[in-house]
């Protein structure tokens, strides 16, 4: 299990993570999404004991990460897939590892075939490898000390799209078995296919979490007019909370009757009414990010 309290980081006058908490179960996989310097790398490393919080506290299984006695043993951890020894084979990184981890030497045959390292890429030096194949020995390295928690930051980058749907089945296995997946990503339909969960985070403050259906049930309304500007002016009359969405729609935190009844009294010609959480993860993510910088973080 993951908890996440309070957790607040300031570099300077302003928070690149402000007040952050949220909970990992077992058996769930949970996404966690943000626009670019939305603050999910700052957490994960304030989880993972590599960044020091300036309030507020992360554990796993209960304990902050470096008070876990053999921390591989209990968390896999992936933040930086370009982070590892250029110089080692894949072999020798992960033997390296087996052995201050206190792991047995036999179990690295079967956790580089889990990953889909053969033997002669495992042969190989890892400055040779193409980023996938870093994520795939990284995860080699999460998974050795069959650790019951996973945190993984970007794990589908480089992977080609065979490569991806792979993992997305090893990490749905992962939770099957009990275990506690924490996983950003910048491929929404990716996480939409494999999280249970969602911890949606902008400026550094969770801005929506909770299981995936109910989110994106509860997404609200698209609407569209011929008249997008007396469409504006219709909904703040009737008092109704609206964001600019995608292509010149807007989502409205109302039932599509409440919208479509406020259209009408004003007589606008509507070409769109819907509920939002229809357009997938996506249409979620710009509409609780809108304002921040979604540019690059929708693949
Ligand atoms: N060591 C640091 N010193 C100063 N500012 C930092 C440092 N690390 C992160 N930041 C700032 O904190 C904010 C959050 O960054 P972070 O890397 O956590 O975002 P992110 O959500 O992981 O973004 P991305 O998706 O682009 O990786 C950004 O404004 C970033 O510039």
């Amino acid at each position: 299990m993951i908890a996440v309290d309070h957790l607040t980081k300031r570099y300077g006058p302003h928070p690149a993570v402000d007040d952050v908490s949220f909970r990992c179960e077992a058996g769930t996989v949970t996404g966690f999404l943000g626009p670019n310097g939305a603050g999910k790398s700052t957490t994960m490393r304030m989880l993972c004991g590599l960044t020091r919080p300036t309030s507020g506290t992360a554990t796993v299984a209960g304990r902050p990460y470096r008070e876990l006695p053999n921390p591989g043993r209990e968390v896999g951890v992936l933040l930086d897939a370009s982070a590892q020894h250029v110089g080692r084979s894949g072999r020798e990184t992960l033997f390296l590892a087996a052995r201050t981890m206190g792991v047995d030497a036999d179990r690295v045959p079967a956790v580089l075939d889990r990953v889909g390292l053969n033997p002669v890429a495992a042969k190989r030096r890892v400055g040779a490898y193409s980023l996938g194949m870093r994520q795939r020995l990284g995860l080699a390295l999460a998974l050795l000390g069959e650790p019951r928690v996973l945190v993984l930051d970007e794990p589908a980058n480089g992977l080609d799209p065979e490569g991806i749907f792979w993992m997305r089945g090893l990490l749905r296995d992962f939770a099957d078995r009990g275990g506690t997946v924490l996983l950003s990503s910048h491929l929404l339909r990716e996480v939409e296919a494999v999280a249970d969960r969602l911890v949606v985070i902008g400026g550094g403050r969770v801005v929506a979490q909770g299981g995936k259906d109910e989110l994106l049930a509860g997404a609200g309304t698209l609407v569209r007019a011929r008249d997008p500007h007396a469409l504006r002016l219709t909904l703040d009359r009737a008092g109704l909370d609206a964001t600019a969405g995608a292509d010149g729609g807007c989502v409205v935190r109302a039932e599509p009757d409440a919208v479509g009844q406020a259209a009408a009294d004003a007589g606008l010609v509507l070409t769109e009414l819907r509920p939002a959480g229809g357009g997938g993860l996506e249409q979620l993510f710009l509409t609780l990010t809108a304002g921040a910088s979604t540019k690059e973080a929708v693949q």
